[in-house]
């Protein structure tokens, strides 16, 4: 019997989530819903975020493809989505749901793909079944060694769903390769005889993935789509100017450095496999102005462009003063930056803000001048439409390509292989497209890693392979989107002004890579350079830009506040520039402790000693040269003598007359482990760890497991699970970086 219309199970429905924070899992999510489009499913594509657009009662199969960010958390844009999942109960509308998640992660972090692994538990509760086995892939060996199979897996895995589903027979079933139709087959065939032998239940999503591993490498590439790309200039008059489009200064294009590597091994391969489908072509660059402002040339430092969205308001703020606080010989330049803003601004110690800094104005240049655009056309008011184009280039209806290039694509990202196989299509040296192709395929490992080795950014590709002729609109769609940057504010609201400002301390990151490049990032350079490089000092007030830039607070999702409790000690661990966080946490208690100071001494507090209304205040902080970056030190040692810092222990790492076990804050950790457990222990004290999140946090949370296990007689899992414990009760709180 055919169901009626309105309860045929939409089986051959397929829906792609992504929840991603810098482009990867929204990119592969994509590349995941056009190869679906392509093997016959109706497929729909979405942020996780947009949840609300789904019927999920009447999903049959849903894909989900789920980064992980900060310290294990879910990315931005499916936060609502996980507000939502927490209030639902078991059964709720997902008891059809059949789905398949692949998760983005690193080992080199602890929570190693815990969105996907969160997301997995729950959406089983809710009733939702695996059809396909979870993968895990691993940005610290490459995604592309579990994206890979994982796909190619999904389709049989799919079609095993819609074929298997009786109530649908009638509907157009999927394209499959004929290799995967034989591992179908096969599954089916093994599923019947189960079922008769032993009345077994279907498949479960562990079979499916082992059987699926049988079809050959060279299948990945059997589908691929040549994009028509277009920058059509079909022009109709608008006198808008861009917020960056104003001219200043002048700035001469990079020219972008040659990359060499040795191709010689290209030679043993005459067969490539494994290469990855090129993405679709969706996007559309359409010019609507033909109004050229042909001099303007530098960026205003100015507000961001009105595409750019923020996840929280835009708060326009001036730079009250810059202060370098390492010396010239430091090993890194470290600035203090503080802005102002006219208005209240509402912020707790222990907020970070971000600023969607542009990329550097010569590589933007270089870059469109490497693809051909001319001076006159830079900033002419285009328009991108496409259905299925990426999420952060959809509001963009009115912009210059400058400010595209400028905001919107991040041309420093490296090289993805699915990028290069486009770049290879987009060649017209034969030798070049040879060594693209090489690249992008599973023989071309070892010379694709050697070249993302050394750093290029997109203009050193087009550089490296001067016949890449490739669609502005092309390159627009398919590189990765520009994010903004995070910094801890070091100040209290509670200061003098403390609401009209926000200071943050950084390293300044340009480096000479080893083969003698000289690479830069995206915003600290930028900021160095906007403040005028001021040497190492008195903080510098005057001669500064009087531009506003565009700041916005970050929403904290992980509460890394003080505990609103004071008689409650903290632990601080943040070495560098990871201190920054806790210069804003000591001054506000010593606020704190000033305002109780006054109120007992006029009398409206009770007359109780100061150190017993507020809790201790330890301080594990780390530098390489005690005389050279000790950040803040006048400060601390400041706030030692008022005794609002109550312990500070300095780890110093590249001093001779140091012992081996005092370089780093986590062998301090285990020297002071006895007073650590007792203040833990006696006195509920929080942990709070800010830095890098690779090797410091590993380090501080291994030494911290030591801790619990060596003084307060845990087991090393039960140690484990108890510092887990005191995370989700937000006891030990972690701000990370990468
Ligand atoms: C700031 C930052 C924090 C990260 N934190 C984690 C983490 O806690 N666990 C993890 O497995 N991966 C972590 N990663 C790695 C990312 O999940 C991985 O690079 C992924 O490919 C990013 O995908 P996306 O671009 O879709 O966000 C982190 C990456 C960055 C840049």
């Amino acid at each position: 019997m055919v169901p009626e219309k309105d309860t045929i199970p939409q089986a051959d429905h397929l829906t792609v989530l992504f929840a991603s924070q810098t482009g990867n899992a929204e990119s592969i999510s994509r590349n995941i819903h056009e190869q679906a489009e392509e093997r016959g499913f109706k497929s729909a594509h979405f942020a996780l975020n947009d949840f609300a657009k789904i019927e999920w009662e009447k999903e049959e199969c849903l894909v989900f493809v789920v980064s992980t960010t900060g310290d294990g958390d879910p990315p931005d844009n499916s936060t609502k989505f996980w507000r939502h999942l927490r209030k639902l109960k078991g059964g709720a509308g997902l008891t059809k749901a059949k789905i398949a998640i692949l998760g983005l992660g690193d080992t080199n972090y602890d929570n190693f793909c815990q969105t996907a692994k969160r997301l997995d538990t729950r959406l089983q509760e809710l009733g939702a079944t695996p059809f396909y086995a979870r993968g895990l892939a691993d940005d610290a060996i490459g995604l592309e060694e579990t994206v890979d199979p994982w796909i190619k897996g999904l389709w049989p895995a799919l079609a095993h769903q819609v074929m298997c589903a009786p109530a649908i027979h009638d509907l157009p079933q999927p394209h499959l390769t004929p290799e995967e139709k034989k591992v179908v087959k096969a599954i089916i065939e093994k599923q019947d005889h189960d079922h008769k032998d032993h009345q077994s239940a279907p498949p479960s999503p562990q079979k499916l993935s082992a059987t699926v591993s049988v079809i050959k490498e060279s299948d990945a590439a059997d589908v691929l789509v040549k994009g028509v790309d277009s920058l059509s200039v079909s022009a109709t008059t608008g006198p808008t100017a861009s917020a960056g489009a104003t001219a200043k200064i002048s700035v001469t294009p990079a020219t972008g450095y040659k990359i060499n590597v040795d191709f010689s091994s290209m030679a043993n391969h005459s067969n490539l496999t494994a290469l990855p489908r090129v993405p679709n072509s969706n996007l559309k660059v359409t010019n609507i102005d033909s109004t050229a402002t042909p001099n303007a040339t530098a960026p205003e430092t100015g507000p961001i462009p009105s595409f750019i969205q923020t996840p929280s308001p835009v708060l326009l703020a001036k730079i009250n003063s810059v202060q370098c606080l390492t010396p010239g010989d430091a090993i890194k330049r470290t600035l203090l930056v503080e802005f102002g803003f006219e208005d209240d601004v509402h912020y707790a110690p222990g907020d970070s803000f971000g600023i969607w800094a542009p990329n550097d104005e010569a590589l933007v240049r270089g870059v469109l001048a490497e693809l051909g655009m001319k001076q006159e056309d830079l900033n002419k008011q285009v328009k991108l439409e496409g259905d299925g184009i990426p999420s952060h280039l959809q509001p963009v209806q009115s912009a210059t390509l400058l400010d595209i290039f400028r905001y919107s694509v991040d041309l420093n990202t490296l090289p993805k292989r699915a990028n290069v196989r486009l770049y290879a299509d987009h060649a017209t040296d034969l030798a070049e497209k040879q060594q693209l192709m090489f690249m992008a395929s599973k023989q071309g490992t070892d010379v694709f890693n050697a070249f993302r080795a050394q750093g290029p950014t997109f203009l050193d590709i087009l550089h490296t392979f001067p016949s890449v002729r490739i669609p502005v609109a092309r390159v627009i769609e398919t590189l990765p989107p520009l994010q903004p940057r995070y910094y801890s504010i070091t100040n209290s609201p509670m200061a003098r002004n403390g609401h009209r400002r926000w200071s943050c301390a950084f390293n300044v990151v340009t480096y000479e890579s080893p083969e003698g490049v000289h690479r830069r990032g995206v915003c600290t350079p930028w900021l160095d350079e906007l403040t005028g490089k001021v040497p190492f000092g008195k903080a510098v007030t005057n001669g500064l830009s009087m531009d506003r830039l565009a700041l916005f607070l970050k929403p904290n999702e992980t509460k890394f506040n003080l505990p609103a409790d004071t008689t409650k000690p903290v632990i601080m661990i943040g070495p560098g520039t990871g201190v920054a966080p806790f210069m804003g946490f000591l001054e506000h208690r010593w606020e704190q402790r000033k305002i109780k100071k006054r109120l007992v001494n006029i009398g409206t507090a009770p007359r109780q000693h100061l150190d017993e209304m507020f809790g201790e205040m330890w301080l594990f902080f780390g530098c390489r040269h005690r005389e050279k970056d000790w950040l803040f030190m006048d400060m601390m040692k400041e706030y030692m003598k008022e005794g609002v810092l109550t312990e500070l222990q300095l780890a110093i790492s590249r001093e001779e007359s140091v012992p081996n076990n005092s370089k780093y804050v986590q062998d301090l950790i285990k020297k002071e482990g006895k007073r650590v457990w007792d203040l833990l222990d006696k006195k509920g004290a929080m942990i709070y760890v800010c830095g890098d999140a690779k090797g410091m946090a590993k380090g501080v949370h291994d030494e911290l497991v030591n801790v619990l296990v060596e003084h307060g007689g845990y087991e090393q899992m039960a140690a484990m699970m108890e510092l887990n414990k005191w995370a989700q009760e937000k006891r030990y709180l972690r701000d990370l970086w990468a």
